[in-house]
């Protein structure tokens, strides 16, 4: 499990995230929403190492990694899908993925779940990077994620650009990963999301953040009631 507590950070003078705490739990998506600019590029980053934060604490399973290196969080267990993907255009598919591997022993496989997952990347490993569609860039991202068979999947707006049946495929394989994982243990999916709808359908919680704060929160099953479509709309 990850845990969030109380996380401030800052981009020189502005104070970026406020007192950001929150959850995420194998077998459930925790969906964060909320308007441009409100943090939650910056929040992602925060937990991956990538920024550091100025005060709180980020603990997964157990242990407190919020000194730790990027490298570190990985080995431990936290995958990472940036917004924008960040494929490595020259490198071929497989090369992309063997990247994920980046963090095991060398000679470690890909693992071939995650052909079944993504049959396309199967077709396509001896396939530039960027010669591959949006759609195609978005499932090897998060297959390169999964290369290292994370237990947290963190992912900053996987639905960006994307055509609409893939969005489906990305929707039913976190619903998958979530319930069990690659190996059949429960994944905890942290998801950044602005598309409501596929945000609602897939979230067991939510979190919605206005000026780097969380201003609502609950369980994914409440979010109509509470009229969090609204809260969130540009
Ligand atoms: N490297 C940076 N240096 C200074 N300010 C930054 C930097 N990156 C982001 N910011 C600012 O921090 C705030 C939060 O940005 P962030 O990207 O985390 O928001 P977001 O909620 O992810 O938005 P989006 O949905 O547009 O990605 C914004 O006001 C942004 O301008």
């Amino acid at each position: 499990m990850l845990e969030v507590k109380d996380v401030h950070q800052y981009y020189g003078g502005s104070h970026i995230l406020r007192g950001v705490s929150l959850q995420a739990r194998a077998g459930e998506v925790t969906v964060v929403l909320g308007r441009n600019g409100v943090g939650k590029t910056t929040l992602l980053k925060s937990l991956m190492g990538l920024v550091p934060i100025k005060s709180g604490g980020i603990v997964f399973n157990g242990q407190a990694v919020h000194t730790a290196a990027p490298y570190v969080r990985a080995h431990l267990g936290m995958g990472y899908v940036p917004q924008g993907r960040e494929i490595f255009a020259r490198l071929t598919v497989q090369e992309n993925l063997q990247m994920g591997l980046a963090t095991r022993p060398a000679g470690t496989p890909v693992p071939p779940q995650l052909f079944e997952l993504f049959p396309v990347l199967q077709q396509m490993l001896g396939r530039r990077g960027g010669d591959l569609s949006g759609g195609q860039q978005q499932q090897l991202a998060i297959a390169r994620a999964l290369a290292s068979k994370p237990k947290v999947l963190i992912l900053d707006e996987p639905t960006e650009g994307i055509q609409p049946n893939i969005i489906k495929d990305i929707g039913r394989v976190l619903r998958q990963l979530a319930d069990q994982g690659l190996d059949g243990e429960p994944m905890a999916i942290l998801l950044v999301e602005q598309y409501y709808d596929f945000a609602e359908a897939l979230a067991d919680r939510y979190l919605v953040m206005e000026r780097g704060e969380v201003i609502a929160s609950g369980p994914g099953s409440e979010m109509q009631e509470k009229g969090i479509r609204q809260l969130v709309a540009i």
